[in-house]
């Protein structure tokens, strides 16, 4: 609940439904840029935010170049679950794996838990990047994928074929007691 498939919706498809149709397993939507004289195709996978597709989601994010870790700023258990987030990331992903957190809903201001400044300070003790985002009032949307892409394309994968972008939603996950 997050915000992530309107967050891919707004940057592929420039649309915005208030309709909330839950991702059930996984999805993904492809995406070609024009970056420096080439075409590069990125495939963005939108993982399902509930526990019961925990196993499916930490599956997908194995062969990610890029993760963007996505929490709503008017949900504090969502921000809480980014730090789980982080650390099955670790575990599934490589080191080389470029990420962004990303607080989206910043365009309701009158309903934030989360402080920008506690985005932050979470993204940099884990040497990622942050930045705030509004899928409906379509704010650092671009900014988010452009900024994934350009660490990715740095990070010499120049030659691949496909970058593959996991858009991970864990933040709404629900912590289990055998986990
Ligand atoms: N105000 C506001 N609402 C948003 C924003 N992004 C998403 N929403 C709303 O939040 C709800 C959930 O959005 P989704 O994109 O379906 O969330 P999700 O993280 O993909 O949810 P799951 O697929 O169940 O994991 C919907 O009612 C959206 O309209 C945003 O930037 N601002």
């Amino acid at each position: 609940l997050v915000g992530k498939t309107c967050i891919l919706q707004r940057y592929v498809d420039h649309s915005f439904d208030h309709s909330y149709v839950s991702t059930i397993g996984i999805d993904f939507k492809v995406k070609t840029l024009h970056v420096n004289g080439r075409f590069i195709k990125l495939q963005i996978w939108d993982t399902a935010g509930q526990e019961r597709f925990h196993t499916i989601s930490t599956r997908y994010f194995r062969g990610a170049h890029g993760l963007l870790i996505i929490y709503d700023i008017t949900n504090v258990q969502s921000f809480d679950n980014v730090v789980g987030w982080t650390k099955d990331v670790d575990t599934n992903a490589g080191e080389n794996v470029d990420r962004i957190i990303l607080g989206n809903k910043c365009d309701l201001e009158d309903k934030r838990v989360v402080s920008k400044e506690k985005g932050q300070q979470l993204a940099w003790e884990h040497g990622m990047k942050f930045l705030e985002t509004s899928a409906k009032e379509n704010i650092n949307i671009e900014k988010a994928f452009s900024i994934l892409v350009e660490d990715i394309l740095k990070k010499n994968h120049s030659n691949s074929q496909r970058l593959d972008v996991v858009n991970l939603k864990k933040s709404e996950k629900k912590r289990c007691c055998n986990r």
